[in-house]
């Protein structure tokens, strides 16, 4: 990628950016191939998920993560450019789509801050292949048209624009411009908007997936599990709901952010008016400047009504031979599978208390040095699904779960995310989520199974897990 420094394009300096941009138009010719160019702009303020809910196309593609208790979000719609993958090498197909794209860069801006350059979204169904007529693809990746952030109380904004060697370069200055102007002061409520708040859905109807499989295919497991098969397997239940009219899944998402501020708030759309949508507590991978951080989150219990009852099952928590020995296992593979590729990661002591709205976890961060040598998307493969979401060993417990769950969990217990070209990046896991499509929502929670493990307990807990976006789908 080439980078030009930011004084070459002054703040709204019309004449340098055509400038600039017929500089790509010449490199596109010369090179016989279109170049991408990036242009990051510092703004003053700017609210990514309203920015996205306001310039919400449901045929277009887009992804928002936000962790608000980090301060952090990103917003990114209308791919310039895209892919789709399947089958076992879709992580390094990835990786190689997006090294291309990169080399056809030209990227302007102080690069400096985070969420600057070009990135790409990201998103990885939980199985390497998905069955014909899927709503997602085993994996879909894009480079987006337009991207605003918020980090640490800086405001960001990218625009990534195709220019071929025949491009009207008039035309795309007024576009850039346009942007500019747009995100530099964004009407978040058009009139328009005000008039049109709808009635939030009503829930018409409730069905499983699998109907009568769960309870039965954690004593299945746990015969396995008895036989020696493998030692921890994670089953999922599915949840269909009908409302009375098409759900809102971005504003499913403002309430999950206010209830979940401590967990990862996530969409993603392909494009076909379907939306991937969640609070997951929990983070595969990030990196930046050459570190990487995960975690092993897993054991779970109900919060308490009063600080006295929570106490209580956190202590228990906390002392449970099962959920420790579930934990552990997850812990020991995330550890285990980064040596794999040559990372020596630092696990926590001793697993703490995540505490959620609806829901408390064992959770213990686990932290590396990576530098350059390891891409990210190189990683992928190793870490995903981790015993959190697949089982130990993995080669032995994860082909079991589609015959025992009897449904497909497309992108649930995948993974989501974004990268640049600095090797930086976030994924997280795909759980606590929902695929919404008109008056549809699928729902979707699993549990750890292991020796010891109670075919109803775990019935409850994904019933708890579930509680996360039921209460705040259809809440008005
Ligand atoms: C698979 C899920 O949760 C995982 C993450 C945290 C704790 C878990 C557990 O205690 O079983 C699960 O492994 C889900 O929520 O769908």
């Amino acid at each position: 990628m080439q980078i030009i420094p930011s004084s070459m394009l002054p703040e709204r300096d019309e004449g340098a950016l055509r400038q600039f941009l017929q500089g790509c138009r010449d490199a596109a010719r010369a090179k016989g191939h279109f170049q991408i160019a990036s242009i990051s702009l510092a703004v003053k303020h700017i609210a990514p998920l309203a920015v996205l809910q306001s310039i919400y196309e449901p045929d277009e593609l887009h992804c928002y993560i936000e962790r608000a208790s980090d301060d952090e979000a990103v917003a990114a719609a209308e791919a310039v450019v895209q892919a789709r993958f399947d089958g076992s090498d879709r992580f390094a197909s990835v990786k190689a789509f997006a090294q291309e794209i990169l080399e056809h860069t030209i990227a302007v801006g102080d690069l400096s801050e985070a969420f600057t350059g070009p990135h790409f979204f990201t998103a990885f169904s939980f199985d390497d292949t998905v069955s014909e007529g899927a709503a997602f693809p085993a994996a879909t990746v894009f480079l987006p048209r337009w991207q605003v952030s918020r980090s640490n109380g800086k405001y960001g904004a990218v625009a990534n624009l195709k220019v071929e060697a025949d491009t009207d370069i008039d035309s795309l200055v007024m576009r850039v411009w346009g942007a500019y102007r747009k995100f530099g002061a964004f009407d978040y409520l058009p009139e328009a908007a005000l008039e049109d708040v709808a009635a939030s859905p009503k829930v018409e109807s409730r069905r499983e997936l699998a109907p009568g499989v769960y309870p039965a295919a954690v004593c299945r497991a746990l015969e396995a599990i008895e036989a020696g098969a493998y030692e921890k397997i994670v089953l999922a239940r599915g949840i269909e709901l009908e409302a009375d009219r098409p759900w809102q899944p971005l504003d499913t998402l403002n309430r999950l952010r206010e209830r979940f501020a401590g967990c990862f708030t996530f969409s993603f759309a392909g494009g076909e008016a379907r939306s991937f949508i969640g609070a997951t507590p929990e983070r595969l991978l990030q990196i930046r400047n050459g570190h990487l951080l995960t975690e092993a989150i897993a054991g779970s219990a109900p919060r308490g009504q009063t600080a006295g009852e929570d106490a209580k099952y956190a202590r228990a928590l906390l002392e449970s031979e099962k959920d420790l020995h579930e934990h552990v296992c997850v812990r020991d593979s995330i550890l285990r599978r980064l040596e794999r590729v040559g990372v020596q990661g630092h696990a926590e002591p001793h697993p703490q208390l995540l505490l959620l709205a609806n829901v408390q976890h064992l959770r213990t961060r686990i932290q590396a040095e990576v530098g350059e040598s390891v891409h990210l998307l190189d990683m992928l493969p190793e870490m995903h699904p981790t015993p959190a979401v697949g089982g130990s060993p993995r080669e032995q417990a994860v082909p079991c779960i589609a015959e025992l769950e009897q449904m497909e969990r497309g992108l649930y217990a995948g993974v989501v995310g974004w990268f640049n070209h600095l090797n930086e990046g976030e994924m997280i896991v795909g759980i606590r989520s929902a695929l919404i499509e008109g008056k549809l929502a699928r729902l979707y929670a699993g549990a750890g199974i292991v020796k010891g493990s109670d075919p109803d307990k775990e019935m409850r807990e994904t019933e708890m897990k579930l509680r996360a976006l039921l209460d705040v789908l259809a809440q008005g």
